[in-house]
């Protein structure tokens, strides 16, 4: 296990099987539809992939690079929107593949974006739900695992664009932010 690791939450075989379990739930749910999967950069790219080949039916792939934390642990509460999709999505039927829902914010952004665009339906599937984070009212409709109320980073979350290579899911010690970010987010207040 990586050093800066505290606890593995959710194991390479665990987070297997939630692909499996959902992947082949919206299969199921949109066999008759050929959906937009909307992968949210840069943390759900190893979500989506995984989730996207247990779909055995017919979909379409498209991007959009949103970030709000900026490498740290705290949601600066304002979305940047870094490359927008390039597919238009009027009257299509999005799935949203994010890694984790924690303040809610970045879907929200997302969800408002899609349907101001004439979206015909928007649905999301995240790997992580952290609903004690939430600051807005937003829901998943298809969650890997409710995360606690921690800092987690790997397969795609990261601390400071690190840790996303790794193949599990764990809490990341607070001392390797600690110390680094109090002066950073002092500064902001
Ligand atoms: O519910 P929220 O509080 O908005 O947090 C969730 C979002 O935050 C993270 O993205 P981040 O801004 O870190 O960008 P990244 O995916 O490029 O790391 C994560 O990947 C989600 O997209
Ligand atoms: O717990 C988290 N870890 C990494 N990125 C995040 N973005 C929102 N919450 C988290
Ligand atoms: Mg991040």
């Amino acid at each position: 296990m990586n050093k800066d690791i505290e606890r593995v939450l959710y194991s390479v075989e665990d987070i297997q099987n939630a692909a499996k379990r959902i992947g082949n739930q919206l299969a199921e749910d949109y066999a008759d539809k050929t959906p937009i999967l909307l992968s949210v950069l840069k943390g759900a790219i190893l979500w989506s992939v995984d989730v996207m080949r247990e779909m055995d039916s017919y979909v379409e792939l498209d991007f959009i690079d949103v970030s709000s934390y900026h490498g740290g642990v705290e949601s600066a509460g304002e979305i940047t929107l870094r490359t927008d999709l390039t597919t238009d999505v009027a009257g299509r039927d999005i799935i949203i593949l994010e890694d984790i829902v924690d303040t809610g914010r970045t879907l929200k952004y997302m969800i408002e974006l899609l349907h101001k665009r004439g979206a015909a339906s928007v649905k999301v599937a995240s790997l992580l739900d952290k609903k004690e984070g939430r600051v807005v009212d937003v829901a998943v409709d298809y969650v890997g695992f409710d995360v606690p109320k921690a800092f987690v980073v790997g397969y795609g979350l990261d601390y400071k664009e690190l840790y996303r290579n790794l193949p599990y899911v764990g809490i990341l010690k607070p001392k390797i932010y600690s110390e680094e970010d109090s002066a950073t987010l002092n500064s902001q207040e």
